[in-house]
């Protein structure tokens, strides 16, 4: 497991307790139908925010360099690239060749080297830590290879927990919880834990999970690799769908080339470049 994987399991590890104890108090018999009402307002206004010409992100002659024992790593050699707002773009590339190293910078879990990223007209590269992770929380998801969910909540829970992360209101959890389980195929199914779900419906869960708190920009590192054909087949459908119905923009690495049809934009990478 990759570094910032571990982090963010350990933050959701921390607050699983009370979160448990909080969910519990979830009670079925409030007013769904009002709240749900509030919902579909607030997915209008995300819908209806106007789509600016120019795109979500902007990279341009993005380098990074580790020093590995006393010598340079040069792993991401001049990256130019755009996410446009409600395009499927995915990186493709062997392993090794930089893809999450780049999917990093993007998510501003690290920083270039030389280079600049713009994310909605601003420049993310001079961004400060608690800036980048503001932005983070509020306008990015992420979804991960190993699914990142909690295995003793149910999946309900899980996204809930996500909303509180979010520091959405309380009030607006129960609805939008409901929504995005919906909207991923999973109405009937949220009651459930982790290992009682397949592959393709936890990660499915990881998905409602990530949008649940309206991000504009979703990352996905590997979404589909430990899925078979027709699970991942599901997974890319979904993205789709979100993209429509949420307004969300999709960045996602990928080694499988049966997917890439259904990109918008494919950047082929090899060894740190884009051919
Ligand atoms: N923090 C780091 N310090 C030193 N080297 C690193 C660091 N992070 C990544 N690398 C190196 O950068 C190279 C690219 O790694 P990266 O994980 O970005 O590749 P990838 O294309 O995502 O591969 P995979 O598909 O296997 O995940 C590798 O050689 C890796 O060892």
């Amino acid at each position: 497991m990759k570094w910032w994987k571990k982090e963010k399991a350990g933050a959701q590890a921390a607050v699983a307790d009370q979160d448990e104890k909080e969910a519990a108090e979830l009670s079925d018999e409030a007013d769904v139908s009002a709240v749900k009402q509030e919902t579909a307002a607030a997915r209008d206004l995300v819908l209806n925010r106007p789509v600016p010409s120019g795109p979500l992100m902007n990279v341009q002659g993005v380098v990074r360099t580790f020093q590995v024992g006393g010598k340079p790593l040069h792993v991401l050699k001049g990256i130019h690239m755009e996410v446009q707002y409600q395009k499927l773009v995915m990186l493709r590339g062997r392993s090794g060749s930089g893809k999450t190293t780049l999917l990093n910078m993007l998510g501003g879990l690290d920083q270039p080297t030389e280079g600049e990223i713009w994310f909605d007209d601003k420049p993310f590269h001079k961004l400060g830590d608690d800036k980048r992770t503001t932005v983070r929380r509020k306008d990015m998801g992420f979804i991960f290879q190993a699914f990142a969910l909690m295995p003793l909540l149910s999946a309900y829970e899980n996204v809930e927990l996500s909303l509180r992360m979010a520091q959405v209101p309380k009030a607006q959890w129960k609805p939008r919880v409901i929504e995005v389980m919906e909207l991923v195929g999973l109405g009937k199914r949220m009651h459930h834990r982790p290992f009682e779900l397949s592959g393709g419906e936890q990660q499915r869960v990881a998905i409602a999970k990530a949008i649940a708190h309206r991000p504009r920009l979703l990352l996905a590192d590997e979404p589909t690799a430990e899925l078979d054909s027709q699970m991942s087949a599901q997974i890319m459908a979904v993205f789709k769908n979100i993209i429509q119905t949420e307004g969300v923009s999709i960045c996602m690495t990928t080694h499988d080339p049966t997917i890439l049809e259904v990109a918008d934009h494919v950047y082929e990478m090899v060894d740190g470049k884009f051919v």
